[in-house]
């Protein structure tokens, strides 16, 4: 049977010369490269994503110079005790609460009365919410014990692109309720 389908020529058996040939496959430099720019591509497309995100919400953490994350940088400045730079010039006490501050807090200044007290300093959530109009209360606070595993809470609250945390535990509650809220902002 076989020979017979060799033996005998159609019309439609042209000689394999003549048919248009398949591209070559393309050698594994390009393909290599092909890859890569796609990789770069796809990176670049999520960096100026996440980057989007957090620039625009917090407008603060461009003067700081950085993203989302510049407020790991913030406990540096905090824990010295005499600390005399304009940015965060209070005392950063031992940790045993937290303020985690949610960025776009709209609604948030409007719940509590300001203090008719003027602030003496900066407060740290004002430090960290730099940018104009962003002197707002905090849409969420942690509140634990010492050595309650509130730092760790806070750093993981601090992962999710949408929270912006203060780098500092303020104590405002405990330590600095007398300053006001709006040292508190
Ligand atoms: N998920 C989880 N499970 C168990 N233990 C945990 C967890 N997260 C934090 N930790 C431990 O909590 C201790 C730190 O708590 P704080 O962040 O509240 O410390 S601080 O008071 O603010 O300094 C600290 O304990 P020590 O290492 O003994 O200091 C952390 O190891």
């Amino acid at each position: 049977m076989g020979q017979r389908l060799s033996g005998g020529r159609s019309c439609l058996d042209v000689p394999g010369r003549f048919l248009p040939q398949p591209p070559p496959p393309p050698p594994p430099v390009r393909r290599k490269l092909a890859l890569l720019f796609a990789m770069l591509c796809i990176w670049l497309y999520m960096f100026l994503y996440s980057c989007a995100g957090s620039c625009t919400a917090a407008p603060g953490l461009l003067l700081l110079g950085s993203g989302s994350r510049a407020t790991h940088a913030q406990p540096a400045l905090v824990t010295a005790p005499n600390e005399t730079s304009p940015r965060m010039p209070f005392r950063a006490p031992p940790a045993n609460s937290l303020a985690a501050g949610k960025d776009k807090t709209v609604g948030a200044g409007s719940q509590e009365e300001q203090s008719p007290e003027a602030p003496d300093s900066p407060s740290p959530i004002s430090s960290f919410f730099s940018g104009a109009g962003s002197k707002q209360l905090p849409q969420a606070i942690i509140i634990g014990v010492k050595k309650g595993g509130t730092r760790a809470l806070l750093e993981f609250l601090r992962v999710h692109p949408d929270v912006r945390a203060v780098g500092a535990e303020p104590h405002f509650f405990d330590r600095s309720y007398h300053k006001g809220l709006a040292w508190y902002r």
